[in-house]
């Protein structure tokens, strides 16, 4: 885990706010990517990360164990619970949402006290149907993380009519049709049952009065 006060998220810039590329902020080996990933802007000038070589589908990229806890949600964190949150300073920050995710982003929930067992609080791998190829760019599905997104967003990722969801601002706003074709994490499963619990009670509640 890393110091917020000494080592901060200051070298980070939000991509919306620039007209053109900027180097990335953070050193690839940061959470162990260098072997396996390497930085490229793509064609709206942003910054994105590619497959240095071939990996298999299903296998492991990195464990996530550079990171800085975070109590609300920002374009640049990483939900990994109902209510936690994580600053990645490193170059899963670069990873862009796509429609057709290359990767599955899992994240572990935190202890009580915050903390992640053994300061590991997630595991990038290749998602399990399709292998990623050397060049290909490192995607996931930003809501498989991501309740409700501050910064939502018009997706670029180039899906086809149908498959991209179009706007992207969190799982809370898909149906379950459409979070069911993805790998999705614990913590949305559960708040989506909420939302459907909660979406009844109001339907019910107004057939009331
Ligand atoms: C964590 S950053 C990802 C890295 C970013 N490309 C950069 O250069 O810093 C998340 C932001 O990237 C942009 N982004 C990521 N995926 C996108 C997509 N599929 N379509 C449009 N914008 C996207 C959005 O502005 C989003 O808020």
């Amino acid at each position: 885990m890393l110091d917020l006060q000494s080592n901060g998220h200051s070298g980070l810039i939000d991509p919306t706010t620039i007209s053109g590329p900027v180097p990335p902020a953070f050193p690839l080996s940061a959470n162990n990517l260098d072997k396996v990933v390497e930085y490229r802007h793509n064609v709206e000038g942003q910054n994105s990360v590619v497959a240095r070589r071939g990996l298999p589908r299903g296998s492991h990229i990195c464990y996530i164990d550079t990171y800085i806890p975070a109590s609300v949600s920002t374009w640049s964190s990483i939900q990994t619970s109902k209510t936690t949150h994580i600053e990645v300073p490193s170059g899963i920050v670069y990873i862009n949402h796509s429609c057709v995710p290359s990767i599955d982003i899992e994240v572990y929930p935190p202890n009580s006290d915050g903390t992640y067992v053994n300061g590991v609080c997630g595991e990038l791998r290749v998602v399990a149907d399709r292998d990623l190829e050397a060049g290909a760019e490192l995607t996931f599905f930003y809501p498989s993380t991501e309740y409700i997104s501050p910064r939502p967003f018009d997706c670029l990722c180039g899906a086809d009519i149908g498959v991209c969801i179009g706007r992207q601002e969190g799982a809370h706003f898909l149906q379950n049709d459409v979070l069911g074709k993805y790998f999705v994490n614990k913590h949305i499963k559960d708040l989506i049952v909420k939302r459907d619990s909660e979406g009844r009670a109001k339907v019910s509640l107004n057939w009331n009065t």
